[in-house]
């Protein structure tokens, strides 16, 4: 799926930099993808700049490159047991608090930092919530390897898998493997979805993020909603 990552920069803006009020002195923190997350690492920046101290791990390169630009110190898993936060966007959120993610590629390292986290913080514009996820095709990544008899053995849980292309060329994630995006008609059970997908040889993660999110901050026309676990919208 091509996304626009131009796209709401207003709202964006507002989210990224409101998440950014989450981090406080002394925490390590989880560094999401996208073009959402991209308006906290700035922000983020900033406060570093005014005396803030923390350190982050990257959920890619691009990230990771962000996080060079904005001075934002980089750690690694071996150096703690946890993280504080994990601040990241979403593709879509559902009313359970439900993510599809991966529109970007990122969606392996971001659930490995992100479920590292003690808090997980989203930040989406108001277009992303739904009632049920499955509009925005699933992104699953799956080892190039035997890759066609992979997205095969994935169509036959009800979707037409279309591997993932940069321009003329495969999309190659930063772990080296492929992307399927995956349209099914909806996804009535995420988590049901997700094990299934496990289950198959060849998929080494889907873009689904069951039970992970605490607090969903959503901008909107009307400004900044947030939205807390366990808490309907
Ligand atoms: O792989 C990409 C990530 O899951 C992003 O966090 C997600 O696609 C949202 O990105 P954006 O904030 O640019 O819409």
């Amino acid at each position: 799926m091509k996304k626009n990552f131009e796209e709401n920069q207003d709202q964006k803006r507002l989210v990224g930099e409101k998440a950014a009020e989450y981090i406080k002195d002394g925490m390590t923190v989880g560094l999401g993808s996208g073009s959402t997350v991209y308006w906290t690492l700035r922000k983020l920046g900033e406060m570093i700049q005014q005396g803030i101290k923390v350190s982050g791990i990257p959920s890619s390169k691009r990230t990771e490159g962000w996080a060079n630009e904005f001075g934002i110190p980089l750690i690694d898993f071996k150096d703690v047991d946890y993280l504080d936060i994990a601040i990241d966007g979403a593709d879509e959120v559902d009313t359970n608090l439900n993510l599809s993610k991966g529109g970007g590629g990122s969606l392996l390292r971001e659930k490995l930092v992100d479920d590292y986290a003690r808090k997980l913080i989203i930040v989406v514009d108001q277009s992303k919530m739904v009632n049920e996820l499955g509009r925005f095709s699933l992104p699953v990544e799956i080892v190039p390897f035997g890759w066609e008899v992979t997205a095969e053995r994935i169509a036959k849980l009800g979707c037409v898998p279309k591997l993932r292309m940069n321009e003329n060329e495969i999309f190659i994630t930063n772990n080296g493997n492929y992307i399927v995006d995956c349209q099914f008609k909806s996804i009535p059970n995420p988590a049901e979805l997700h094990n299934q997908l496990k289950l198959l040889l060849g998929v080494v993660e889907t873009g689904l993020f069951i039970n992970m999110t605490d607090v969903v901050i959503v901008g909107g026309d009307n400004g900044i909603r947030v939205i807390e676990k366990n808490k309907t919208f």
